[in-house]
């Protein structure tokens, strides 16, 4: 497939998002390497065996269960997606691929927009039922970790303005280490601000990331918290297992796997646990390998099989995207994916919000929900 590219030079990148309204079009914010991709017109869909080697970047989009059941999230994900343009952003360049012929893009007007909106907030009663279920099932010793979820319908006063959202999570989450991504598709947006690293492939350099273990942010005693978080024996144990299944499974495909030193991972309304597993291996391709390490017990529970049929069965919504892979590669086979988490799925003026956390043994069904309140906040205060 032949693409063309150019430089160009736009005020804002999400000018190109805005110029292609109501086409299928993505973006993707890498904090690591600071490089913004977006990519609009669906050219075509690949077959999970491809190498990719003749797009720029694939992007793909799993859904955390295999399949979808809700009429919500129809039609999203499972599919990994060459785009016919692309814009590049990094280091203070922009770089348009295109195939066949080129396009000229315009700066765009970009409002910021406040929009005035509700939630209900009174689903305590359903949370503390789900924790219940879920902890009697750790209790009686089926699973020892399983990680819960909120869907918080969100309603605003008028249609949300996507590039208004964008801009925000953009510029809140600048420096806090977290990955911005967008899916627009058939009239609805996926986005959300994760920090979770599902894998990430460079060469033969395969790195996942164990991400769990929750402490709110405080302005006055930050230092303190993350010192508390680093010594707290209930988020120890809930990480010490994420980071031991990651390491098992790509045990499994690779051999040596190298554990790193467990450190804090501040973002703009939380710190978390975080330890880099690092490996090698030639033969996997960086789908596969996102397909085989998700769900991390991040994001499901352990043992695995298990903590999903007991989350089927007691939560109420569909996941659809939330906590699912989503990537991208690049013509390479390089790239990274993440988990979209911190996230929501926008249409006219409603968004559903999605936000869980890790259940252990020793977890309290309170201090859990104000968890995941906190974990909320990155979309709600992104409109
Ligand atoms: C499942 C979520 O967070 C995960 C990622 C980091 C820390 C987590 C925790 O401490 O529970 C969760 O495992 C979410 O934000 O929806």
């Amino acid at each position: 497939m032949q693409y063309k590219a150019k430089q160009i030079k736009l005020d804002n990148p999400l000018s190109f998002w805005k110029h292609f309204v109501n086409e299928e079009r993505m973006l993707f914010y890498n904090p690591l390497k600071k490089e913004c991709i977006l990519g609009a017109k669906r050219l075509k869909i690949l077959p999970r065996q491809n190498g990719y080697t003749d797009y720029p970047y694939i992007f793909s989009a799993m859904t955390f269960f295999g399949t979808v059941k809700d009429e919500k999230w129809a039609g999203f994900g499972n599919e990994s997606i060459a785009f016919q343009y692309y814009l590049v952003e990094k280091d203070g360049r922009q770089t348009l691929h295109y195939h066949g012929d080129p396009i000229k893009i315009e700066n765009q007007e970009m409002k910021k927009y406040r929009h005035a909106y509700h939630y209900q907030e009174d689903d305590y009663e359903d949370w503390s039922q789900l924790f219940t279920s879920l902890t009697a099932a750790i209790a009686a010793k089926e699973v020892n970790k399983v990680v819960i979820s909120r869907e918080v319908r969100i309603e605003c006063d008028r249609v949300i303005h996507i590039e208004s959202v964008l801009q925000n999570l953009l510029q809140k989450n600048q420096n806090s280490n977290s990955f911005i991504f967008a899916y627009f598709k058939d009239g609805k947006t996926f986005l959300g601000a994760t920090p979770e690293i599902l894998v990430q492939k460079e060469q033969d350099n395969i790195l996942s990331y164990a991400l769990a273990g929750t402490i709110s942010r405080d302005s006055q005693n930050d230092e303190v918290q993350k010192a508390i978080l680093l010594r707290d024996a209930k988020n120890r144990y809930e990480h010490q297992i994420v980071i031991d299944t990651i390491a098992a499974g790509i045990k499994k495909f690779t051999g040596a796997v190298q554990v790193g030193d467990t450190s804090v991972l501040t973002l703009r309304n939380v710190h978390h646990l975080q330890t880099p597993i690092y490996a090698k291996d030639q033969r996997g391709t960086l789908l596969e390998w996102a397909a085989r390490l998700h769900p991390t017990p991040a994001l499901g529970g352990n043992p695995v099989h298990r903590a999903l049929a007991l989350l089927r069965r007691y939560e109420k919504h569909e996941r659809g995207l939330y906590a699912a892979p989503l990537g991208i590669t690049d013509a390479k086979g390089d790239g990274v994916f993440v988990a979209g988490i911190r996230s929501a799925l926008i249409q006219g003026n409603l968004a559903f919000a999605y936000t869980g956390c890790g259940l252990v043994a020793k977890s309290e069904s309170r201090a859990e929900y104000l968890e995941t309140n906190d974990k909320l906040r990155t979309i709600v205060e992104s409109l």
